[in-house]
């Protein structure tokens, strides 16, 4: 089965958009040709060729995220694979890798097992699974690293909540070293947070809530940082989001130590002087910060210290984030809106270039976890996602594909929406199909 997409513009080594053809053979990338090449020749269309024209719109390597909440087994009222994976593909992701904090926590081969067959089974866009690194995420004993790694998890992460101990921490950086495996962090000091639920600051302060500092992110960074120095092992940071976190990071990089750092969408483009009112749509972990934290946020991800974005797609139900901004789960949903976003706030405002952005989603973080994905070359897994920089509508909650609606973004006006999502060369979904 051949895909043949025309008129598809793509980012060249230069960073500049060319007028190509792609020939997808086998799920492959076989051949990408400057369209003025092929312009005068008939693109042949027979029974077993399927012909897409991209109308000369930016044709990029799918999105890879290596930071989502599937829910299933165990929240399916939140989301399930099917859904998760369908707003994924909506979103423009091919590939994306899946938290373990689900019922039961993915801890053993079994669960993961079973979360790689669902995602088989919706037959939608990639999914790897990363496995928790203590039982239950309880950070009492640690999982079984073997044999979790040879059930085909991709890294070790407790994602929800911090490794209290330095020694667990140790103890699971030595073992994944041996297998070469990452970890994966998220940073989180519960002692310094005891029940807060937004961010120390103006916020807090004029709604009377408790606040999380900053503080309660950056040790755990640090820590880490010389755990991962002491056991040679690839140390990932999760959604940083304070101006210490990246100091550390910029430091311990300098003076190379492996280790590397994700950002997701809403901490670059929001402050917690932004939240509305009691609304939990704005209530995620990490917190939204101070504007100081997004600009050193944004300033990481241009220089390096940050290397990839990621979306931490956190579905709730409405009943759930109905509790208040005390009560509410933490977390917000992202694939449908992280692309146009972006692409709206820094690349159309013209503070980065189109090439930034798409590597940032693709590149960055097949490089970042070794995938063979994130790029168009020949050979290469036909994964790739057709976007609309010109098309702009407002984000409208009731269109997502995902089961959750708990978005801080309800009708901002945004510019670069995904048209039709490829992966392996096959059609996963498009704007026509859906
Ligand atoms: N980010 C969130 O606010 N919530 C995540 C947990 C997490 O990523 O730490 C969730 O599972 O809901
Ligand atoms: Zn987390
Ligand atoms: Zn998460």
């Amino acid at each position: 089965m051949q895909l043949v997409i025309m008129n598809a513009n793509v980012l060249d080594e230069n960073g500049e958009l060319q007028l190509t053809q792609i020939t997808v053979q086998n799920g492959h990338i076989e051949k990408i040709e400057p369209a003025s090449l092929v312009g005068h020749r008939e693109t042949k269309i027979d029974g077993d060729v399927q012909v897409i024209d991209a109308e000369g719109k930016l044709v990029a390597p799918g999105f890879i995220d290596m930071h989502v909440h599937l829910r299933e087994p165990g929240f399916e009222h939140k989301e399930t694979i099917e859904t998760g994976s369908r707003s994924a593909a909506k979103g423009g992701f091919t590939t994306i890798a899946c938290m373990p904090n689900t019922r039961p926590v993915t801890d053993n081969p079994e669960t993961l097992k079973l979360v790689k067959e669902k995602a088989k089974e919706a037959g939608l866009v990639n999914v790897l699974p990363y496995a928790a690194i203590t039982k239950g995420e309880l950070g009492r004993e640690l999982t079984d690293f073997t044999a979790l790694k040879a059930a085909g998890a991709i890294g070790f992460t407790d994602d929800g909540v911090g490794v209290q101990t330095a020694q667990m921490m140790k103890d699971a950086m030595k073992l994944a070293a041996a297998l070469e495996m990452p970890v994966i962090a998220h940073c989180e000091d519960n002692s310094l947070v005891e029940g807060a639920p937004v961010a120390e600051g103006e916020f807090a302060r004029k709604h009377g809530l408790k606040g999380i500092p900053n503080e309660s992110e950056a040790i755990h960074v640090g820590r880490d940082i010389l755990l991962a120095e002491a056991t040679g092992v690839h140390y990932h940071v999760c959604h940083v989001s304070t101006e210490q976190s990246i100091r550390l990071i910029r430091q311990a990089k300098e003076i190379g130590i492996n280790v590397t750092a994700e950002v997701c969408p809403h901490h670059l483009v929001l402050a917690d002087e932004d939240i509305p009112g009691l609304d939990a749509n704005w209530k995620m972990n990490p917190p939204l910060r101070s504007r100081r934290d997004v600009v050193a946020c944004i300033e990481a991800l241009e220089d390096g210290t940050i290397d990839i974005i990621v979306t931490d797609h956190a579905p709730h139900s409405a009943e759930e984030k109905a509790k208040g901004m005390q009560l509410a789960p933490f977390g917000i949903v992202g694939f449908e809106t992280a692309f146009p976003l972006l692409y709206t706030r820094f690349v159309a405002e013209g503070r980065w270039s189109l090439e930034m952005l798409v590597r940032r989603m693709t590149s960055d973080p097949a490089r970042v976890f070794g995938l063979e994905a994130g790029s168009l070359k020949p050979g290469a897994p036909a994964d790739l996602t057709i976007i609309d920089l010109n098309e702009e509508r407002a984000v409208d909650p009731a269109t997502f594909a995902s089961k959750g609606r708990n978005t801080p973004f309800t009708g901002w006006k945004l510019k670069g929406w995904p048209v039709a999502t490829v992966v392996g060369g096959k059609i996963v979904w498009s704007e026509e199909n859906a």
